[in-house]
């Protein structure tokens, strides 16, 4: 897949396959085109922006489907967290009919919405405050209930693009057990967008390495942290934490 920006291509032919099941990280300095990949494959460039090519979701060509169909999709087959939980979420909705809604959007009725959203908050470490509203609640919590919409309707894919970047240490390590726990019960495929490496080493099985809109190294974590084969990935490794680890 590639996306052009005025003729320009801004991701260059860009080709990796995420399997169910699979836990994915892509990584790269800010403008190597990690959030355009992912706005891609959901069909949400932004205006001026157009990708060429193929992204496929199981057997269906998703590039240049209508809107309409890819609104169905959305939510439903991929689903995305970003890294502001506020943008995502509606401040004058309770938490609880936000997740709810998500699911009945998609055909779910109104007490079996109600129940699950319940469910799905508790499974999320959230199961009194189906009643709050978003701004009650602290940056952690309301990055939980963004996953629970996400997850709601079991999607085969989800997309996380630094989902946890703004948060501290231990709110963060809480939330990426529950996407590593969420994905695997549901047999889901993770792309993970980020620049902590030491993220994509506790998390993801597999990583891609993005720069100037292309991948130029991807491979298994622990083989591409101990014996990076791009100078890129060399350079992103002596900047991170794990740095001491991998050499
Ligand atoms: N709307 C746009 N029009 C033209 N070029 C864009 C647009 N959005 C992004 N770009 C360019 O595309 C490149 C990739 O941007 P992208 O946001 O995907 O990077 P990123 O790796 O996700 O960075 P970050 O980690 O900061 O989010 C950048 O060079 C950026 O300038």
């Amino acid at each position: 897949m590639t996306v052009t920006a005025g003729g320009l291509s801004v991701v260059d032919t860009v080709s990796f396959a995420v399997d169910r099941g699979e836990r994915v990280g892509l990584i790269g300095e800010s403008g190597s085109g990690k959030s355009l990949t992912a706005s891609a494959v959901l069909g949400l460039l932004p205006h001026g922006l157009a990708a060429t090519g193929s992204v496929r979701l199981g057997e269906r060509e998703l590039l240049g489907l209508p809107e309409r169909e890819l609104s169905r999709l959305r939510g439903r087959e991929v689903a995305m967290v970003f890294q502001e939980p506020m943008t995502a979420l509606n401040p004058s909705m309770r938490v609880g009919a936000q997740v709810a809604e998500a699911l009945r959007i998609h055909g779910t009725g109104k007490r079996a919405a109600t129940e699950r959203a319940a469910d799905l908050l508790g499974r999320m470490g959230l199961p009194d405050l189906a009643r709050s509203y978003p701004h009650q609640l602290s940056g952690g919590q309301r990055q939980r209930v963004v996953l629970a919409i996400a997850l709601a309707n079991d999607p085969a894919l989800l997309i996380c693009d630094e989902p946890t970047t703004a948060l501290d240490v231990t709110v963060q390590a809480r939330i990426l057990r529950l996407i590593e726990r969420a994905t695997s019960e549901r047999d889901a495929a993770l792309l993970f967008i980020t620049h902590d490496l030491a993220v994509v080493a506790g998390l993801c099985e597999r990583v891609l390495v993005m720069l100037d809109g292309r991948i130029v190294e991807a491979g298994p974590v622990r083989r591409v942290f101990t014996a990076p084969e791009h100078e890129y990935t060399r350079m992103l490794l002596a900047a991170s934490d794990l740095s001491g680890r991998a050499s």
